[in-house]
């Protein structure tokens, strides 16, 4: 794992980070990146500038408990509105773009098959050569196995020993399996029980792609398939999309670096790791910087110098309502706006999003399962926005297998477990945990996300329910 110290211009340096004398850590892109913070931030010491509860004239604050909520949708489709596509793009080499997001279509200039060809192992016949009653027989004059001219037969030819994937000859109808022939005993003659059907197992040329045709579409993340697909096209390169910059500072006077003693009121980071989890992709480049304390000018001064270099910056904490949560107020002092303050979503209300200059910010709460929600909703559809994938996650229905006593006025995400299936084929889903957003251990359990609608009577056994599972079948 390599790491790049990268000076941030306006925090002052307090501490170490491991040997590396700075308070911002560049991970390079296509490197997985979580035991780089590991190794990043090993003393437990966070940043701080000055004395806890340190004020400033910034402290002429907004009203935060009076902000509106706006609902998910709405909230997404700003998000969607906020954001511009990254335009820089680059050929990359077909064995580096796993992960990365395809810049412009991509055609094949072959056909797929590249020829006719036989999709068994057998014998080559020509029709109008099986006449009569069965059993007929064919002489064999010729072979032609996988990667072999087929122009080396001699075009009189009406039968030919042939093998899975070998070019047909333009003469050849059919291809009968080798399991339905007998030999004679010099091998020189083929006998077949029936007449096989005109182009039975021959995999015609273009059949899967037809030349010039669109294999993959401009926004796709680059997975296994469009490996395959864009090698079988013959294609050495293909261009994508210049990796996010996306910068993260979680902030929190009691964090604490695992490993470290823990002193009294102090909790360990969790926020960081599992952000750098999500963020470890081939198509983000990430900048971690060193968790802060809960002190105001820290804080600005860090988002100012993050805010200048990225796309996008994350922030954990800090979004409440207290005279310590000092995040909305650093980023109105950099000139920042907001374009939702707030969202009617448990966990997740006072997850704010906007812009500070070229850098779209989100301010992730800091409950863990609430910043672990505003991310999945939020940063990932700002990154696939930046991005210009193409597809968006979608959510699944799923059947409600239980009922709650009473409904929210909030949309609520809750982790479920796959119990079963309706009778329909929808997965039943159990809810895991009593709530609450500062609880990780019912994810454990969980197979996904559920939403449950704002309602006055609240959900019922059998109800439909969003359902976002986190893993499916064949991960690719
Ligand atoms: N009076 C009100 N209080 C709160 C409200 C409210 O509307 N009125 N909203 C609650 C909701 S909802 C949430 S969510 C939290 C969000 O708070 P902040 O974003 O300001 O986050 P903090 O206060 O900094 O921390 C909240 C909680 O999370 C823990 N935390 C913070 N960072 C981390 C981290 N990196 N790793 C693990 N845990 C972290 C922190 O210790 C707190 O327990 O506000 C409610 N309050
Ligand atoms: O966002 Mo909060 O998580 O609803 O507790």
């Amino acid at each position: 794992m390599k790491i790049k110290a990268h000076t941030c211009k306006n925090s002052r340096l307090i501490g170490s980070i491991g040997t590396l004398p700075h308070d911002v850590l560049k991970v390079m892109p296509n490197q997985i990146s979580i035991d780089a913070w590991q190794d990043a931030v090993p003393d437990g010491e966070i940043m701080s500038n000055h004395s806890p509860h340190s004020c400033c004239s910034a402290c002429d604050r907004e009203d935060v408990e009076k902000l509106p909520l706006t609902d998910l949708n709405e909230a997404l489709e700003r998000m969607a509105n906020l954001v511009q596509p990254l335009n820089q793009a680059k050929k990359l080499q077909l064995g580096k773009t796993l992960g990365r997001i395809l810049a412009e279509d991509v055609k094949s200039a072959i056909p797929l098959p590249v020829s006719n060809n036989s999709a068994v192992d057998g014998y080559a016949v020509r029709l109008n050569a099986m006449q009569g009653e069965p059993p007929y027989s064919l002489p064999i004059t010729g072979r032609v196995a996988a990667g072999d001219n087929p122009e080396k037969i001699a075009p009189d030819s009406v039968c030919i020993r042939i093998l899975t994937g070998a070019s047909l000859p333009d003469w050849a109808d059919a291809v009968i399996m080798q399991e339905d022939t007998t030999l004679s005993e010099d091998e020189n003659q083929a006998s077949f029980p029936f007449i096989p059907e005109k182009n039975a197992n021959i995999r015609f040329s273009g059949e899967d792609v037809p030349k010039g045709s669109v294999i993959i579409e401009k926004g796709a993340k680059i997975d296994t398939r469009h490996i395959a697909i864009a090698a079988a096209s013959g294609l050495a390169e293909l261009t994508v999309t210049r990796p996010i910059r996306v910068a993260l500072l979680a902030t929190g006077s009691e964090l604490n670096q695992p490993g470290a003693p823990l002193p009294p009121g102090g909790i360990y980071d969790s926020n960081t790791p599992m952000l750098v989890a999500l963020l470890s992709q081939p198509h983000i480049d990430l900048t971690l910087h060193r968790p802060v304390k809960d002190d105001f000018e820290t804080i600005q001064s860090s988002i100012a110098s993050l805010a200048e270099d990225h796309d996008l910056l994350l922030t954990s904490g800090g979004m409440s309502v207290s005279d310590e949560d000092y995040i909305r107020r650093a980023v109105a002092a950099e000139a920042g706006n907001f374009e939702v303050k707030k969202i009617r979503l448990k966990p997740g209300k006072p997850l704010g999003f906007g812009r500070i200059k070229d850098c779209i910010f989100v301010g992730l709460p800091g409950n863990p399962y609430a910043a672990l929600v505003g991310y999945l909703l939020f940063a990932q559809a700002a990154l696939s926005h930046i991005a210009g994938m193409a597809n968006h996650p979608q959510p699944l229905k799923g059947q409600a297998a239980f009922s709650t006593a009473k409904g929210g006025k909030r949309l609520e995400f809750v982790p479920v477990r796959i119990i079963g299936e309706s009778p329909d084929g929808l997965p039943k889903l159990e809810k895991i945990g009593r709530g609450g957003s500062a609880r990780l251990r019912p994810l454990i359990n969980a197979d996904g996300l559920a939403a449950l609608p704002i309602s006055a009577e609240g959900v019922r056994e059998a109800d439909l329910l969003d359902f976002y599972p986190f893993h499916s079948a064949f991960e690719l």
